[in-house]
């Protein structure tokens, strides 16, 4: 009969779609936009690609699970944050995309230059960009006109100005409102680094010849310039409370006592539907520490990487799935709904990214401040880096607390971090 014929004449096909899961760290409506590509993508690929995608907690969380894993490859895909990404390359586990770059002669100009300098190690792109960020000022349009402030902060020294005009005191003395906020996060901290055009490690950011062997940040100067304007907006009342995570600071902004806070480009489209018509969002570039400071920021956010499993099938259709979410019409669809860069050059062309910048100017400034950084300003490569970012936060804690001052708060930070680098190190190098 036909059907048994049609069964012996069939290749060997496998029976149902290739099944890959894809790991990764976005909640909110970051999270919600991602499904909604994977779920376009399991669409489009019916029958043939199925992309399961589990949500692991934050990036720290999801990054000590892969950690844990040893190798065991409890997924195909993994998003990681920027920081992660000598460990991965380290790690062994993952397959550098520049293979596929180079099998499917994939036109890699499509990426944004600056976003791909970051992920490129020894010329080899190693991971798909797939949500970059860089620092914002995030500022309150409307408190500041109605106190008649014109200028837009670009350097501390006019956080400072700004902020002592827009605090509103009580007449009990407790503040109503701050002008200006900050969380202890760590990435503002490597940010400003660069911002100085100074290394946070040695042997050129740890993307020289040799690998990172000690911090920089403590020798060069930058560090504790850094650590001082923190101890200052403590000191003197300029932020609510020191040591309050990034989101209480985006809670406060939202609720109008805060006026101004740095955060990632990632939070743009959550801050306009959060604060809708309450007040007007404007959007700067992220203040230096000093007002001549000639560095930039560098790419934040995360990337996509392929886990060497060695299942040739599921590489496969992993790398499809990559190529699809870096497609024009996907990334303009990613930065409209979130605040990420589109990583690929050509979702500018696209009608979904035009009609987004002209009803929110918003996304240009991100933009621009990412073209405005020479790829010089890529970022620093250390194995430690996400414990190297708790350390930095743990002595920003204590020099809330009053433990340590500046300079102690500084010494702590490079000689932890020393320390956990120096372990690796010799465990791995
Ligand atoms: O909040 P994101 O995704 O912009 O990421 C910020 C940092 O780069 C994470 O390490």
């Amino acid at each position: 009969g036909g059907a048994a014929e049609a069964t012996k004449a069939a290749p060997a096909k496998p029976a149902g779609p290739v099944e890959i899961t894809f790991w990764h760290a976005m909640g909110g409506v970051n999270g919600e936009a991602l499904a909604s590509m994977v779920d376009e993508f399991n669409k489009q690929y019916d029958g043939k690609i199925k992309v399961k995608y589990e949500f692991q907690g934050s990036y720290d969380d999801e990054f000590a699970k892969i950690q844990a894993s040893g190798g065991n490859y409890p997924c195909d895909i993994i998003q990681v944050y920027d920081i992660g990404t000598r460990y991965m390359i380290d790690s062994g586990w993952i397959l550098p995309v520049q293979e596929y770059v180079a099998k499917d002669k994939y036109d890699i100009s499509q990426i944004e230059p600056n976003i791909a300098a970051y992920y490129t190690v020894d010329n080899t792109l190693y991971s798909m960009p797939f949500n970059s960020s860089t620092p914002l000022l995030y500022y309150n349009k409307t408190a500041f006109e109605e106190a008649g402030i014109t200028k837009v902060p670009t350097c501390f020294e006019d956080i400072y100005e700004i902020a002592e005009k827009l605090k509103i005191v009580n007449p009990d003395g407790s503040v109503k409102r701050y002008g200006y906020g900050m969380g202890n996060y760590g990435w503002f901290f490597e940010q400003w680094i660069g911002k100085m055009g100074l290394h946070y490690v040695n042997n050129n950011n740890g993307r020289g010849k040799d690998y990172a062997t000690a911090v920089e940040f403590d020798k060069n100067g930058g560090g504790l310039q850094i650590v001082k304007v923190w101890d200052k907006i403590l000191k003197e009342g300029i932020s609510p409370y020191l040591n309050m995570g990034n989101d209480d600071a985006k809670a406060a902004f939202i609720s109008g006592s805060v006026c101004m806070i740095p955060e990632s480009t990632a939070a743009l489209k959550s801050l306009l539907l959060n604060v809708g018509d309450k007040f007007e969002i404007g959007v700067a570039y992220f203040p230096s520490i000093n007002r001549n400071d000639k560095g930039g920021v560098s790419v934040g956010g995360g990337s996509l990487w392929m886990m060497d499993t060695g299942k040739q099938e599921r590489k496969d259709a992993t790398w499809e799935f990559l190529k699809f979410m870096v497609s024009p019409e996907m990334q303009a669809f990613w930065n409209a709904k979130t605040g990420y860069f589109p990583v690929t050059v050509a979702a500018a062309q696209t009608a979904t990214f035009k009609e987004n910048i002209a009803k929110y100017p918003q996304f240009q400034v991100a933009i621009d401040q990412l073209h405005s950084s020479a790829p010089q300003y890529s970022g620093a490569l250390l194995s430690v880096f996400s414990e190297a970012r708790q350390i930095v936060q743990n002595y920003i804690a204590r020099l809330a607390n009053k433990e340590v001052d500046a300079q102690g708060a500084l010494n702590g930070m490079a000689k932890d971090i020393n320390k956990s680098i120096e372990t690796y190190n010799l465990v791995n190098y």
